[in-house]
């Protein structure tokens, strides 16, 4: 793939910053999904975002083990963010890859490191390493997404723009939040 190296946006949170949750229905990140992901996440060094999240029995696929496409949504939600809030351009998933290395049972933590890779035009790159159970544990799955910038009316023609009005209202997502003409 031809890209360019990229940097985080000038106005993006620092290394060290907590970063909320975005939508609070999110399956991601959200807290009003009892059964969801809580995925927490923080900046890291250079364009990083560290993520984590519990298994717990909602997200079984086998008994007492995660199923692989809630892994996979974690490491949506995880590049995901790493994409909105380190370069502050809305943008979807356009392609999703994972690899499977090793399970994961209930109970443990997925510890995600998510980077950006690089940008070509409206597409983004970006991939990260989960490790079970401590930030240096074994990578457990890892993966590599294709975000696609979109404009805002993405979200408004297709989705539910009451919800969307509902997050503005929250001050989960504000206008002057994004770089919309990169
Ligand atoms: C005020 C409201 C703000 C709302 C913001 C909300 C939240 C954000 C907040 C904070 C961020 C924090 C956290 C976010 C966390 C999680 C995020 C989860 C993200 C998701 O879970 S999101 C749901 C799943 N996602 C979709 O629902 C996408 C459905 N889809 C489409 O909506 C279109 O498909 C689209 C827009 C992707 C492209 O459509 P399009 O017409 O605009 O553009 P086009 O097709 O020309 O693609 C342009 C270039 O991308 C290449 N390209 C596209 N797709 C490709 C693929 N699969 N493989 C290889 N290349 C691909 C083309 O080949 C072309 O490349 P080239 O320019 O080189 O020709």
């Amino acid at each position: 793939m031809d890209t360019e190296p990229v940097a985080p946006h000038p106005d993006a949170p620092t290394a060290g910053s907590k970063l909320g949750v975005h939508f609070d229905e999110c399956f991601g990140c959200g807290n009003e999904q009892e059964a969801g992901l809580h995925l927490q996440s923080t900046v890291g060094e250079g364009a990083t975002v560290r993520s984590q999240f519990t298994v717990t029995e909602a997200h079984q696929g086998a008994p007492g083990l995660a199923h692989g496409g809630l892994l996979a949504c974690a490491f949506d939600e995880a590049l995901g963010s790493t994409v909105g809030n380190l370069l502050r351009r809305p943008a979807v998933t356009g392609r999703l890859e994972t690899d499977f290395r090793r399970p994961v049972p209930v109970g443990s933590t997925l510890h995600i490191v998510a980077k950006l890779d690089g940008v070509a035009g409206r597409k983004i790159y970006v991939s990260a390493d989960g490790h079970l159970d401590a930030e240096d544990g074994p990578v457990a799955v890892r993966a590599r997404g294709l975000f696609v910038t979109v404009g805002l009316e993405h979200f408004t023609s297709h989705g539910d723009a009451d919800a969307l009005e509902k997050m503005r209202a929250a001050g989960r997502v504000k206008r002057e939040d994004w770089d919309i003409n990169p």
